[in-house]
């Protein structure tokens, strides 16, 4: 399978929650048509499907934890098998949350060649969060697990941006700015490729 991707390219968004990763990475889906494959999302289908495995993950993402690595790559990995051979590129946006996450995903699927890192501060998080909570209808969009879940960004997430730094493919996006001029600098990125 790792086979069937190889020629992809393979690009990491990473940053806070409510940073902007999601709306970036529709704005390169509709540009670049790459495929993007948010963890999120995936974890959020099958809660969705009403499976026992959902009614699990729903109760850990609910208190702003991490769900088991092996869930979420298995999900991750077979969702780029599914598109493997229409796709020219990859947006995982969401993952990996850990360092330990990169390295299984480097080991089991291969190697990014961009990681897209989605900086924006604490309190501009917290503000779009609580305002897409107004209407997103998400468990984990409200004052209490958006404290928890920006605890463990910069407990866990931050250490994967610095690992990566050391390799050289980290292109850092303000995301303080209007969406589209968040967007050149993302597609800046992209184009030096
Ligand atoms: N550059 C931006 N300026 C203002 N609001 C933004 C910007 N980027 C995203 N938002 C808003 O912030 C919220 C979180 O964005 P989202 O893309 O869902 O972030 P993430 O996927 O990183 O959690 C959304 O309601 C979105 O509309
Ligand atoms: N790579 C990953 N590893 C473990 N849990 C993950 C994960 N990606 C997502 N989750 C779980 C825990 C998160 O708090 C929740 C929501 O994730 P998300 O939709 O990516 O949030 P956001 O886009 O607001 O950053 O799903
Ligand atoms: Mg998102």
């Amino acid at each position: 399978m790792a086979d069937k991707i190889k020629d992809a390219k393979i690009i990491f968004v990473v940053g806070g929650p409510g940073s902007g990763k999601g709306t970036q990475c529709e704005k390169v889906v509709t540009k670049y048509g790459y495929t993007h494959l948010s963890s999120g999302d995936l974890l959020r289908a099958e809660v969705a499907s009403g499976s026992e495995r959902g009614k699990q993950l729903q109760a850990i993402m609910q208190k702003g934890e991490l769900v088991p690595l092996d869930t979420v790559l298995d999900m991750i990995k077979d969702a780029m098998i599914a598109k493997a051979d229409v796709s020219k590129g990859f947006l995982i946006d969401g993952y990996p949350r850990e360092v330990k996450q990169g390295e299984e995903f480097e080991k089991k699927i291969g190697k990014p060649c961009l990681l897209l890192y989605i900086d924006a501060k604490a309190e501009t998080m917290v503000k779009r969060l609580m305002k897409r909570g107004e209407t997103s209808g998400r468990a984990d969009d409200n004052e209490e697990t958006i404290k928890k879940r920006l605890d463990l960004y910069y407990k866990a997430t931050e250490p994967v941006i610095a690992f990566y730094e050391s390799r050289g493919i980290v292109k850092k996006i303000d995301s303080e700015l209007p969406v589209d001029e968040v967007f050149s600098q993302v597609a800046k990125a992209i184009d030096a490729l």
